[in-house]
């Protein structure tokens, strides 16, 4: 290992945090596809448009339980007359009555059933008077079609119910169910390994010892990865900051998974060691540093194709970061299309304390006041109050204390 040498890559500049968003994003594409049941693909991204190959419904369908009504009748009762109809036979959902309606009938038909040939309208059976079994009387004016649902009113064949890049959430997997599809396209899921650095870190469950801390990051790191519905994988043990024991991390890490992330050892101290790593193991620096606080040491590389992100040891930052930079690559990932979010303004309900000047990313709350939506800033000891979890990006320009603030909202 003697040719292991320290980098001097202190020409590459820092970038903006957009420019450091779309540098990652655009180095990746979303991984292989495959077709899953429906009930497995809770959640997960389409892969492709998926369309109705048929009519919803494919047939004209009772919408109430009630009598149907023929062409003849329907007129003689819009003159307002009342009629005496024979109830020619029940037609439950799922059977099918062969026989078309003649005037003086009516069948009596529960909801969803198949209208027989001939009906056009259907009274409920609380609008009719019922003489006996075979008899009853109509005095209402049906509309036509009234509680008809026609052949494809939901949906008609070819028209598309889930969009490729779209996720599969419940309502939208009823709808494919309903097309009679079982199996849908879906991109694979990420698997996003976590390497801890830090001489300093122990592992929950083992003794404390004097210097040292717990490594409560691959903690929050694996959550958020859960919620992002991507697979996160541990590193066994806590890394040290030994440049060969990094390499043989990151090396591992890069046959395990599609992504990486590194956390600690952004800086510029003796022993932050992982952009020495990256490059012994020739990985392609995207860019090193962020024009935004936290996460003005972040950087990011591909080192065989998979994207790597090193994030900064301290836990804020790291969350932070992993929600503004982390999350639209690993969205990308996933095959989602809007994988960037949606950043919104939003108006702050008090100032930031000790806000630095330029751009800054801080953890907030949305909460409402008379109507009103407003981002409430929150530190650490703060957070998970149940209020609705906020990233917000500020601006702070020399002078001015800023009211308006972007914000994203956090799912974790
Ligand atoms: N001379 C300067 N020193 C520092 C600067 C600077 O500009 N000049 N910047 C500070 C900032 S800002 C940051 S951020 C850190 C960069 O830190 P690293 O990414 O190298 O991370 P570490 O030094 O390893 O750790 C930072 C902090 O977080 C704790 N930590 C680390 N890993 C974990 C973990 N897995 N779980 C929980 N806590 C962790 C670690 O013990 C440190 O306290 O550099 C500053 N210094
Ligand atoms: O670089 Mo640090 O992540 O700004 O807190």
């Amino acid at each position: 290992m003697s040719r292991l040498q320290l980098v001097d890559d202190k020409t590459l500049e820092a970038v903006s945090l957009d420019k450091a968003v779309d540098l990652s994003c655009e180095s990746i594409q979303a991984l292989d596809t495959e077709y899953l049941h429906i009930d497995d693909a809770y959640m997960r991204v389409a892969a492709d448009d998926i369309a109705s190959f048929i009519n919803i419904p494919t047939f004209d369908r009772s919408a109430m339980d009630g009598y149907t009504i023929g062409k003849t009748d329907l007129k003689r009762l819009q003159t307002g007359r009342s009629l005496r109809l024979r109830v020619a036979s029940i037609i439950g959902a799922g059977s099918i009555e062969n026989r078309p309606i003649r005037p003086g009938e009516t069948c009596r038909i529960m909801t969803g059933a198949l209208l027989p040939e001939g009906s056009v309208a259907v009274i409920k059976q609380e609008d009719v008077e019922i003489i006996n079994e075979n008899y009853i009387i109509v005095s209402v004016r049906p509309r036509r079609g009234e509680n008809i649902r026609r052949a494809g009113h939901e949906l008609m064949a070819g028209d598309r119910v889930a969009a490729k890049g779209q996720v599969l959430k419940a309502e939208i997997l009823e709808r494919v169910a309903a097309c009679g599809i079982e199996r849908v396209p879906v991109y694979q899921v990420p698997r996003v390994y976590i390497i801890d650095t830090g001489n300093e870190l122990l592992l929950p469950g083992s003794p404390i010892k004097t210097g040292c801390i717990y490594c409560s990051n691959r903690s929050l790191l694996a959550c958020k990865i859960t919620s992002s519905r991507a697979l996160p994988s541990l590193s066994p043990s806590v890394i040290n900051d030994d440049l060969h024991t990094i390499i043989a991390a990151i090396k591992k890490a890069a046959r395990v998974s599609d992504m990486i992330i590194i956390s600690g050892g952004t800086g510029n101290g003796l022993f932050d060691l992982v952009r020495n790593a990256f490059e012994y193991l020739n990985a392609q620096l995207l860019f090193k540093g962020i024009n935004v606080f936290p996460g003005k040491n972040t950087s990011a590389a591909l080192i065989d194709g998979k994207l790597i992100f090193n994030l900064s040891g301290s836990p804020s930052a790291a969350g932070i970061l992993f929600e503004a930079l982390v999350k639209p690559a690993l969205l990308k990932l996933k095959g989602e299309l809007l994988y960037k979010g949606d950043w919104f303004n939003i108006e702050l309900a008090s100032p930031i304390e000790h806000l630095k000047s330029g751009r800054s990313l801080h953890r907030g709350e949305m909460i409402i006041e008379q109507g009103h939506a407003y981002a409430l800033p929150v530190n650490r000891k703060d957070i998970n109050t149940g209020n609705i979890p906020l990233l917000l990006d500020v601006h702070k320009r020399s002078g001015e204390e800023p009211v308006m603030v972007k914000a994203k909202l956090v799912v974790d």
